[in-house]
C-alpha cells in the first residue's frame, strides 16, 4: 500500500493473501481507520463498462432542462428518493451549525430489494419507500441498478476487510448486512456563475452516518477536503481508478469510537482550478439491515475501557439523522 499522501489500499490484493497476509493489511486499514477513515481502494473489480454507463446517464439527466428534473423530484420535504434540486439541502444542520443550502443538486434511490419481513411502517415510509425514477435518458434506471448491485457487493466484501481489521471473524458482518438499506445518490455542483454566499459551499462540514461510503468523484477533480487529526483541512487527492472511501458514523459507534467518522466537505472551485467548473460525484451509503441492532463490539474493548454508547437500530438511527438536513 503506497502512503505517499494520501492512502490507496489494493483489495484484490487483500482478497488473495493467505490468513497471516490479511491480518497484515487489516492492521494498516485498522490504523487507517484509527486517524481519519478516508482511503482510497484500488484493484476494486467493479467494471469499467458499468461505472461509465452510470456515469454518463447521471451526466445526461444532469443535462435536462430544469422543468424536466422536477417530474422526478421528491414529492415532499424528508422524502429519501428522487431528484432533489439545487438549495435544497444543507449538509452542515446536520451538526446543528445554520448555513446557507449547499450548491448541488442530487440523484437518489434506495434499495433494489424489499424483503418479505419488513413491515414497520416507518422502513416502509422510509428506507423502502419507492425510488421516483426519471423518463429520460433511455437506459438510466438499468444503468443505475447495474451500479447499486456492483456497489452493494463490493460494500460488503470492504466489510470482510473492515472485520479482518478489527481482528473479527473476516465474516462477522455478514449477518448485520444481507438485507442492506443502503442509497446511493449522483451529485452534480453546477457551473458557479455567481459568487456563494458567505458560507456556503458545495455541500458544507459534515460526517456521513452510516457504516461505509463508497464514492467516485469526477476524474481528475478536486473539492474534497477532510480534516486530518492535527486539525487541518486537507484536500483528497483523485486517485486515477480507485474508489474513496469513508467510514460514517455508525461504524464509529460500533467500534466505540476507536474508528473515526471524519468531518469532510466539498469546497467551492478556486480561480486557479477554473473558477467556476462544474463537479459531479457518485455516493453510496451503505447501511446495515434496517433491523440490526448495532452494540458496542467486545472486540474494540479494551483493557479498562468501557462501552461509549447503548444499542441502536440501523434504520430508525439513519432516519434521524437524515431528517436534520433539509435546508
Ligand atoms: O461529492 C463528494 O465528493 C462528496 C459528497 C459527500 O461527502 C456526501 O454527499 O456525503
Ligand atoms: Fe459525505
Amino acid at each position: 500500500m503506497s502512503k505517499l499522501q494520501f492512502p490507496v489500499f489494493d483489495l484484490g490484493a487483500f482478497e488473495q493473501a493467505d490468513d497471516a497476509g490479511k491480518r497484515t493489511l487489516g492492521k494498516q486499514v485498522d490504523d487507517i481507520c484509527r486517524s481519519t477513515g478516508f482511503l482510497a481502494i484500488r484493484n476494486h473489480g467493479v467494471s469499467q463498462a458499468v461505472i461509465d454507463a452510470v456515469w454518463s446517464k447521471a451526466q445526461a439527466f444532469f443535462d435536462l432542462p430544469p422543468e424536466e428534473k422536477q417530474n422526478a423530484r421528491a414529492p415532499y420535504k424528508g422524502y429519501p428518493y428522487g431528484y432533489l434540486g439545487p438549495e435544497l439541502e444543507a449538509l452542515a444542520k446536520s451538526r446543528e451549525i445554520d448555513s446557507p443550502p449547499d450548491l448541488k443538486e442530487s440523484f437518489n434511490g434506495g434499495p433494489l430489494r424489499q424483503p418479505a419481513s419488513i413491515t414497520d411502517p416507518e422502513a416502509l415510509a422510509f428506507c423502502y419507500a419507492p425510488t421516483i425514477w426519471p423518463d429520460r435518458p433511455d437506459g438510466f434506471v438499468e444503468a443505475w441498478k447495474t451500479y447499486y448491485a456492483s456497489l452493494e457487493d463490493l460494500a460488503a466484501r470492504i466489510m470482510r476487510l473492515f472485520a479482518v481489521a478489527l481482528n473479527l471473524p473476516e465474516t462477522y458482518f455478514e449477518g448485520f448486512i444481507d438485507a442492506p438499506i443502503s442509497a446511493l445518490r449522483a451529485l452534480n455542483y453546477p457551473e458557479q456563475n455567481v459568487p456563494p454566499k458567505p458560507g456556503q459551499l458545495r455541500a458544507g462540514a459534515h460526517t456521513d452516518y452510516g457504516s461505509l461510503t463508497i464514492l467516485l468523484p469526477q476524474e481528475g477533480s478536486k473539492g474534497l477536503e477532510i480534516i486530518t487529526p492535527d486539525g487541518q483541512w486537507t484536500p483528497v487527492p483523485p486517485v486515477p481508478g480507485a474508489f474513496v472511501i469513508n467510514i460514517g458514523d455508525l461504524m464509529a459507534r460500533w467500534t466505540n469510537d476507536r474508528w473515526v467518522s471524519t468531518l469532510h466537505r466539498v469546497v467551492n472551485p478556486s480561480p486557479q482550478d477554473g473558477g467556476m467548473a462544474r463537479r459531479q460525484s457518485l455516493a453510496f451509503f451503505h447501511q446495515p439491515n434496517w433491523n440490526a441492532e448495532i452494540n458496542v463490539l467486545d472486540a474494540c474493548l479494551g483493557e479498562g475501557e468501557t462501552v461509549q454508547y447503548g444499542p441502536v437500530l440501523s434504520g430508525p438511527y439513519l432516519m434521524s439523522k437524515f431528517k436534520s438536513t433539509a435546508a
